[in-house]
């Protein structure tokens, strides 16, 4: 029996709004912890790991709005919850914080055993540790305050890369980066930051010059979670 713990922040249903799977009936869970630190990042209360903060699985479902707290379940008691909360979804997307600074290998054989299937959100700036059959995006971000690199292990296996975007320098930063690591099939997203008017305007031509996709975070336009 697998007993390894992860740190959630939150775990809800949803519709994946970003991405190749936009539009598909999802179960998130977001773990605590990032150490990257985008100034535009949209999920700060993941970033600080606080012992202090740790809640009962209960009180982490029934948040109302975002906090630091976090509990820390197995996959067990996550597929229970699954099961206790009447989530219809088999799609998981394991997102955060950075859920790469943890192994994943033991989350995602348990759900895929179950009859899941799993996608992972990541920054790549830590190696991807899980099932061959995950579907890795990862959404690379050049000199953010942490200092991290992005590693090649981690372009090289991604499913799909999803950059995001408000100015020039970012899609300049992008075709470093590809040119760097080699990328050469790979889907590649262009994500608007925080749906900036200008920022999706420079999503929208540059796709179209460079043949790459957009994606503009629908939940955020249909206001769902
Ligand atoms: C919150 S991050 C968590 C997973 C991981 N740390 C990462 O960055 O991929 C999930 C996705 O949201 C994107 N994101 C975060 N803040 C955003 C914002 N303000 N506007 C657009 N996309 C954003 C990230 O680039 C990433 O693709
Ligand atoms: N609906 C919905 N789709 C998402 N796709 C990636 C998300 C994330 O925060 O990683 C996200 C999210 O927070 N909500
Ligand atoms: S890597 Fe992801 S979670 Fe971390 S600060 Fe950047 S967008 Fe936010
Ligand atoms: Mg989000």
């Amino acid at each position: 029996m697998n007993t390894t713990s992860y740190k959630i922040n939150e775990l809800f249903e949803t519709i994946q709004g970003e991405g190749s799977f936009t539009g598909q009936p999802s179960i998130f869970i977001r773990l605590q912890g990032c150490p990257v630190g985008c100034s535009w990042c949209d999920t700060k209360h993941t970033w600080e790991i606080d012992l202090d903060q740790q809640i009962p699985a209960a009180q982490m479902l029934a948040k109302s709005q975002e906090t630091e707290a976090w509990s820390a379940l197995s996959p067990i008691e996550i597929l229970k919850v699954f099961n206790e909360q009447g989530f219809q979804a088999k799609h998981i997307v394991i997102t955060g914080g950075e859920p790469c600074m943890v192994d994943l290998v033991p989350l995602c054989s348990a759900l895929e055993q179950a009859g899941y299937s799993c996608q992972i959100e990541t920054s790549g700036t830590f190696e991807v540790l899980t099932t061959a059959n995950c579907w890795v995006t990862v959404s690379p971000k050049v000199k953010m305050k942490g200092g991290y690199p992005i590693l090649t292990s981690a372009m090289q296996r991604a499913n799909e890369i999803k950059h995001p975007v408000a100015t020039e320098q970012h899609v300049d930063d992008l075709l470093a980066l590809i040119a760097e690591h080699q990328i050469n099939d790979t889907p590649i997203y262009l994500q608007p930051i925080s749906q900036k008017k200008r920022a999706t305007e420079l999503a929208i031509h540059t796709c179209i010059k460079h043949n790459w996709r957009l994606s503009v975070q629908v939940h955020k336009y249909i206001g769902i979670e």
